[in-house]
């Protein structure tokens, strides 16, 4: 956790965030959800994993047979619901690493995603998929430059695939790709005619990352009320908006949200299935804890920057190098006293740890006392003060390793040993 310029205490994750302490349930925060609001499903909401179709539109991805498999059995053990892959039609190699996942009998159901054809439709059926997500942009600008089809054109053949494939015994979803540079009036006449159809889900897919959480809140409130399937949705990050989107959506009604591990997607990608998860933690615990196997998120995350080579950012939620790292004095003694005076999250749901920085000119007492403590060393609260002292006065003259604040720590002891001090 630790490196040599990031001088840190481990401390354990103690607190209780949301959760019970000392046999008795804490309070719940005043902003936290009460879940009274009816059209709100943000305490039972569904995940649609894409990191292996949305993922694969990221400009490093490349998946072999064997990774697929890997990166779709982790994401259906951490327990999301479904697990979207790449349209058959896209090469051989993409039919045949969908029928083979589809035969391995995971917990998630298996989608794949096609354009609004009939042609797309009977190849996706045929790969023996739980559900198929079928596509097309309706905006005037992709209508224009994209597929060159008519809102009456669209709504035809939406209307036709849908049947089918629901004719088929599977599952399908329909989607309007641009969603919120769609006309208002067009887009919603075409969800009520697919959901007549007999669709499972619509979606709502804020392709260009255009959109803000006022306009989701809006757009699927009033959809809510137009169709009665389910509500898928999907937001770009591109002005990074996609977990404040996702959250919004699902305040409104909706009931899918889309994501891929570490947000990989076209561009910068879409809503983070780890960014996700802590914000809806936040005000659903008991029902974030309760489906997904959150100790298990480093791992795939791990997995999948492994695969698709990057590095997992400084700042990403949770798992990120700094997400739980404490540096200035005030912050460190609060965290010290009680983890949650400065963290909304705790860290021992997932599996990571918390640690202290104690080696800076912002570092304060509190927290070299408690580093002492750590290596066996007892000192008195003036003796702190005045190593601290020291270690600023260092401090300001350089970045100090770990090892560095330590070896001061011990000559300071060594020059102030009272009589019961244990030997070092
Ligand atoms: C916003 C999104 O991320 S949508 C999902 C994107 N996913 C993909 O594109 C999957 C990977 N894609 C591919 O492998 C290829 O694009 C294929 C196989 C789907 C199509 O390949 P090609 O036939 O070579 O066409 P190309 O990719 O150049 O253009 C797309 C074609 O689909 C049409 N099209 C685009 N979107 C749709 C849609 N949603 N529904 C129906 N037709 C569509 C376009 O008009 C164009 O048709 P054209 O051949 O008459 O020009
Ligand atoms: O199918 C969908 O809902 C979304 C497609 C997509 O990736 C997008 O519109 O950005
Ligand atoms: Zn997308």
């Amino acid at each position: 956790m630790c490196s040599d310029h990031a001088p840190a205490v481990e401390i354990p994750a103690v607190n209780g965030t949301n959760g019970v302490t000392n046999g008795r349930r804490q309070p719940k925060l005043p902003y936290q959800q009460h879940h009274s609001d009816e059209r709100s499903n943000t305490g039972r909401f569904q995940i649609i994993e894409s990191t292996l179709r949305e993922g694969e539109q990221f400009a490093n991805a490349f998946y072999d047979t064997e990774t697929k498999i890997k990166i779709a059995t982790a994401l259906s053990d951490f327990g999301v619901e479904y697990i979207e892959l790449t349209s058959p039609v896209a090469s051989p190699q993409s039919r045949a690493d969908c029928e083979a996942i589809c035969k391995l009998g995971l917990k998630a159901k298996i989608l794949t995603h096609v354009r609004c054809t009939m042609e797309d439709a009977k190849v996706a059926v045929a790969t023996g998929v739980d559900g198929v997500d079928v596509v097309i942009g309706t905006s005037q600008i992709l209508r224009d430059h994209s597929h060159h089809k008519s809102m009456a054109e669209i709504t035809e053949t939406a209307i036709e695939v849908v049947k089918w494939i629901k004719s088929q015994g599977v599952e399908v979803r329909f989607s309007s790709e641009d969603s919120f540079r769609s006309n208002i009036v067009d887009l919603l006449s075409l969800y009520q005619a697919v959901d007549k159809a007999g669709c499972d889900r619509v979606g709502v897919a804020d392709t260009v990352g255009v959109a803000t959480p006022r306009q989701v809140y809006k757009l699927v409130r009033t959809l809510r009320d137009v169709v009665s399937c389910d509500i898928e949705t999907h937001f770009h990050n591109d002005t990074m908006c996609a977990v404040a989107n996702a959250h919004a959506a699902l305040e409104a009604g909706a009931t899918h949200v889309d994501t891929s591990v570490l947000g990989i997607g076209e561009r910068n990608g879409i809503t983070p299935l780890g960014g996700l998860l802590a914000r809806m933690i936040v005000e659903s615990p008991d029902y974030v804890k309760s489906r997904y196997k959150l100790a298990k998120l480093k791992e795939i995350e791990d997995l999948v920057a492994d695969v698709v080579q990057v590095n997992v950012p400084f700042n990403n939620p949770i798992t990120g190098y700094s997400a739980f790292s404490h540096k200035a004095g005030i912050h460190s003694k609060a965290i010290l006293a009680k983890p949650e005076t400065y963290e909304i999250l705790n860290p021992s749901d997932w599996g990571v740890k918390r640690w202290i920085h104690f080696s800076s000119r912002l570092t304060g007492w509190n927290a070299i006392k408690s580093r002492a403590g750590q290596l066996g060393l007892i000192i008195t609260d003036e003796q702190a003060k005045l190593l601290t002292q020291k270690i600023k006065a260092m401090a300001d003259v350089r970045p100090l390793a770990i090892d560095d604040t330590d070896s001061i720590i011990r000559s300071f002891c060594l020059e102030h040993q009272p009589e019961d001090q244990p030997d070092q």
